[in-house]
């Protein structure tokens, strides 16, 4: 069934300030009728679907003045627009609440208009956008919001811009943690892991306290494993499988970087893990990937190539693109993103995986437990996932995971305090931030 399109509404401002506009008449693309609730009318006011676009005069409200009871709203999304509960059940989902941090950040900047779209989580699921933003980046969210109400999208029915976790968090089912201070002059890593991973302890506790109990968290902000660890650790009513760090990225760009020395698109290469930590520790996994649905090492017989130039391709990539364009990989960090939560949310192909930075308790392969760890998984589209267990590993496969297990554990010593573990020690062994992303 089509979706309901919101289209140039006819509007009228009622004395309640310039933000608060009331739609009064929409129409859906398959002529269908929508119902409009002013909040604290007594009835719903129906309205007839119309096609008629022309710009309309703005009517004149002779009922009381709608108040919105959503104290936690923006603008235009205090005010409700919703199908009739007999529609609702037969055209679209229950809403969604999805929680984005760094809302005015440059990598929410695409991310929020692939969710408000409907690309992200399919064209039939209202979304309500809960954006979360630092005290200084107060004033540029309202741009953001402000922007969201000029989209027009039929889908976005709330937008709530807030300073604080509990506020923002409070029923999400997603919560897409992207804000994190930037590395500043002479600081150390271990300085922004303990600058971040404070962040990431308060939110933790404040998704503990008010989100949804199955929340789906996906940490972006860096350093992500160990934020996600520290967040996780955190929010102990949260089952820590729900919580994952983002190296989808890393395996785009792995993908892309096999299709490119394969001659082939990329479309043909599956089954691409990044193992460990989002760091130059990582380790792309070309010994499992495919091409074409052959080991990737029977297609590009260039082992030299996959052994020394393949992972630090892949690494160097986002300092690469810095030198090129300016500034950070926002857009493509924005896609992986959307890529992370549909992996999650549509069966994955048969035989094929995806990666992700999960927690390691019970996994298959050996690795340490107690760390997030990018690891291969399969999701049958409910929003879990499972770990794939028939890869096969190689010492040289070996040796590289032991390394980055090493830095995860490394930086898990170095944010004890912040996980109930004592007293942190750090002793990081070198810099390992990826170019590009500080
Ligand atoms: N995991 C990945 O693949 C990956 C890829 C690229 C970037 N990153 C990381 O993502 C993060 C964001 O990148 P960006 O380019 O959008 O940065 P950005 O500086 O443009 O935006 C970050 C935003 O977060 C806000 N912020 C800071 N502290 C906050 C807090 N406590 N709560 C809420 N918001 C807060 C800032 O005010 C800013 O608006 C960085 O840590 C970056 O290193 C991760």
């Amino acid at each position: 069934m089509a979706v309901a399109e919101l289209t140039t509404p006819t509007w009228t401002k009622q004395g309640l300030g310039s933000s608060h506009l009331s739609y009064l008449s929409a129409r859906t693309s398959s002529c269908r009728r929508l119902s409009f609730r002013p909040l604290r009318r007594t009835h719903s006011s129906r309205i007839s679907c119309s096609v008629n676009q022309t710009a309309q005069a703005p009517a004149a409200v002779e009922t009381e003045v709608p108040k919105s009871n959503k104290p936690d709203c923006f603008g235009v999304f205090c005010l409700t627009y919703d199908l009739k509960a007999e529609e609702e059940t037969k055209s679209w989902k229950k809403l969604i609440n999805v929680a984005v941090s760094g809302a005015a950040g440059m990598i929410s900047n695409h991310l929020l208009f692939k969710l408000a779209s409907g690309q992200v989580f399919g064209p039939d699921q209202p979304i309500a956008l809960k954006l979360l933003g630092s005290e200084r980046s107060f004033q540029a969210l309202e741009g953001v919001a402000m922007e969201l109400e000029d989209s027009l999208f039929p889908l976005l029915r709330e937008v709530q811009i807030s300073i604080d976790p509990y506020e923002v968090f409070q029923d999400v089912e997603w919560a897409l943690l992207i804000g994190a201070k930037p590395r500043g002059p002479g600081m150390e890593r271990a300085g922004l892991l303990d600058i971040n991973g404070q962040i990431f302890a308060e939110q933790g506790k404040a998704l503990n306290a008010v989100a949804s109990r199955n929340v789906k968290v996906i940490v972006v902000g860096n350093p992500c494993n160990t934020n996600a660890l520290i967040c996780l650790k955190n929010a102990p009513d949260i089952p820590a499988k729900n919580f994952h760090a983002l190296t989808r990225l890393d395996e785009n760009r792995a993908k892309c970087q096999l299709a490119l020395k394969a001659g082939v698109f990329y479309d043909k290469v599956s089954n691409v893990t990044i193992w460990g930590n989002h760091s130059t520790t990582q380790v792309p996994d070309f010994l499992n990937a495919k091409i074409n649905g052959l080991p990737v090492k029977e297609v590009i017989t260039d082992h030299k190539w996959l052994e020394e130039e393949f992972t630090e391709k892949v690494q160097k990539r986002g300092g690469v693109l810095i030198q090129k364009w300016g500034r950070s990989s926002a857009a493509s960090t924005a896609v992986s993103i959307v890529d992370a939560i549909k992996s999650l949310v549509t069966p994955t192909p048969e035989g094929d995986w995806f990666s992700s930075g999960v927690y390691t308790d019970g996994n298959p392969y050996g690795i340490a437990e107690g760390i997030v760890f990018s690891m291969p998984c399969r999701s049958k589209g409910d929003g879990d996932y499972e770990l794939v267990k028939d890869v096969i590993f190689d010492d040289y496969l070996l040796k590289r995971i032991t390394k980055t297990e090493a830095e995860l554990l490394a930086e898990k010593r170095c944010v004890a305090h912040l996980i109930g573990g004592g007293v942190a020690y750090c002793d990081l062994p070198e810099d390992t931030m990826l170019p590009g992303e500080m």
